[in-house]
């Protein structure tokens, strides 16, 4: 069974064709990338996987079920979350209230509540606070619990976004260029926790331009080229192929 699977997916803006057919299959506890030039339509991909933006055809599923139509709420309460190359905290909130308005249904509305009436927190809100405290531990966020999210450094704003994305409780995380702008002490920090999440059962999509952290973590790899999935397979086999060395300007990867 796949975590996701898509086939035939067009996409065109103005009349630029940005997704020719494109497809994808990601096996559940699978960590698959999707790398390409730039302005090869990965993030369109992504954001047409998770709902954001509506593919013109083709089809999405997820563990059997057909999402195409799905908003990408309902696909996020299914467990598949995105991240977002930018990440989306709320700045002026703490780090450990980011991950606690993260959560799914109702409680999520509740800890806003929380959030404004601290003297009101019921029994859910200290279960979710809980789960958000041992994610921060498990992400090395632990001790920045307490500091506004905006003071956070490009590598642990990426943590948190991943660490709001686990407070969904997901099975597949679609993650947009992950290590764009962490520092290299960090990117194998995040490797090691991508990892360890895979070893707990999640799977991952991940969009990515830095070669060593693809080949450090992907059974398989996609890739794009002007809108269509030019080649697919283990990292070792893609970057020899001399299609794709030609897909990259200057041959080079
Ligand atoms: N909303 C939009 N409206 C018009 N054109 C768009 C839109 N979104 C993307 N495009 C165009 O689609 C093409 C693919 O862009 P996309 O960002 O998906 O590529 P990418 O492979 O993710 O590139 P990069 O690696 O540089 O992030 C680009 O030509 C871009 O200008």
């Amino acid at each position: 069974m796949s975590a996701l699977n898509a086939m035939g997916i067009k996409k065109s803006f103005g009349g630029q064709r940005v997704l020719d057919d494109a497809w994808i299959d990601v096996p559940e506890q699978w960590i698959v990338g999707l790398i390409g030039p730039n302005g090869a339509g990965k993030s369109t991909f992504l954001t047409v996987l998770s709902k954001f933006i509506e593919p013109d055809a083709g089809v999405i599923t997820s563990r059997n079920m057909d999402v195409t139509t799905r908003s990408p709420h309902a696909l996020s309460r299914a467990g598949v979350v995105r991240t977002f190359q930018v990440p989306h905290e709320f700045s002026e909130l703490s780090v450990m209230q980011n991950m606690m308005v993260a959560v799914k249904n109702q409680a999520g509305e509740s800890i806003w509540q929380a959030l404004l009436l601290p003297h009101r927190v019921s029994a859910e809100e200290k279960v979710i606070r809980a789960r958000a405290g041992e994610w921060l531990e498990f992400l090395g966020l632990d001790h920045v619990a307490a500091n506004a999210a905006r003071n956070l450094s490009g590598g642990q704003k990426k943590l948190l976004e991943l660490g709001r994305a686990l407070m969904t409780d997901p099975y597949l995380l679609l993650l947009d260029e992950p290590f764009a702008g962490v520092a290299p002490g960090l990117v194998d920090t995040i490797i090691e926790k991508i990892l360890e999440l895979q070893k707990r059962g999640l799977g991952f999509l991940i969009v990515e331009h830095n070669m060593d952290a693809v080949n450090a973590l992907c059974n398989t790899v996609f890739v794009m080229e002007r809108g269509r999935i030019l080649t697919d397979g283990a990292p070792q086999k893609i970057v020899n192929d001399p299609r794709v060395l030609e897909a990259y300007l200057g041959g080079k990867l």
